[in-house]
């Protein structure tokens, strides 16, 4: 379970570490506006939930779900993992919450698909057996099983974030969380990488899916969140947030009882 309790984070002091940690959203006194990026945002994620935060560029979904592992910390209010703060175990948050970045290109480190799967394993200090083990299923959950000798720059646009999947599942989250999975896939990629979260759900793996474009997910869902400006503006199960999000800047799926506001 991911629980945040009036978390609020901004962009923009100068001399905050990582570049958040201003105290308003006013100039500071060297005149630049600190921006809010998180605004007093209160979220249950339970175990097991295939959750979607939805929103247009800027809303905050990448920042809100940085918070769930420690990448990002807040200015205000408490994010605790399984029940412990996040800022009192940051390894077992990041142990926790698995990430899969927008681009997996900023994710995959070694050279060989074997190699990057079994790089965060490695830093565990586990066994050899363990290891070997945790990639097989990880490159079987994704659909690459036998692939491990591949080398990572020959691959897809839709196998590297597959890979980038494994990697993350190999170190046994509880949750999984992709942030724009989908950004420069092609078609046949984008479905592919859709079936894969779609087999993990249903094995039982929490998912966190962040987007601006619900046509690949918004089938997947139990629930959506929309932002708005930082805030939570939707907070409902798929049929009901569709109707909300188009006007929010969301993509949502055409055809059917579903509406797209791009026509
Ligand atoms: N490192 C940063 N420094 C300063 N401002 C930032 C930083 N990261 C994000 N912001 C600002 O915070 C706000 C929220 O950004 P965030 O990336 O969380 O939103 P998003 O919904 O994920 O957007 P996108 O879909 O474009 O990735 C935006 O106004 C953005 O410009």
């Amino acid at each position: 379970m991911i629980e945040l309790d009036g978390v609020t984070c901004r962009y923009g002091r100068s001399g905050s570490e990582g570049g958040n940690g201003a105290d308003g959203d006013s100039d500071d006194a060297d005149g630049t506006a600190a921006t809010v990026a998180v605004d007093d945002v209160s979220l249950r994620v339970p175990d097991g939930e295939f959750l979607v935060a939805a929103g247009a560029n800027g809303s905050g979904k990448t920042t809100l779900v940085r918070t769930f592992n420690g990448l990002v910390e807040p200015d205000a209010g408490t994010v605790a993992v399984n029940g412990t703060p996040v800022d009192a175990d940051l390894v077992a948050a990041r142990s926790a919450v698995g990430m899969v970045f927008q681009d997996p290109r900023d994710q995959l480190v070694a050279a060989t698909v074997g190699a990057d799967v079994a790089f965060g394993p490695e830093n565990l200090g586990l066994s050899h057996t363990e290891i070997d083990r945790r990639v097989d299923e990880a490159l079987a959950a994704v659909n690459m099983a036998g692939r491990e000798r591949e080398r990572v720059d020959s691959l897809s646009g839709g196998e590297r974030e597959r890979v980038a999947i494994a990697g993350a599942l190999a170190m046994e989250p509880d949750h999984l969380v992709l942030d724009e999975p989908f950004t420069g896939l092609d078609e046949p990629a984008r479905r592919s990488v859709v079936d894969r979260l779609r087999a993990l759900h249903r094995e039982g793996t929490s998912v966190v899916v962040v987007t601006h474009d619900l046509r690949d997910v918004a089938a997947l869902a139990d629930r959506i969140v929309g932002l708005a400006d930082g805030r939570v503006a939707v907070d409902a199960p798929p049929e009901e947030a569709v109707e909300s999000l188009p006007g929010l800047d969301v993509r949502v799926p055409e055809g059917g009882e579903l509406r797209n506001p791009a026509g």
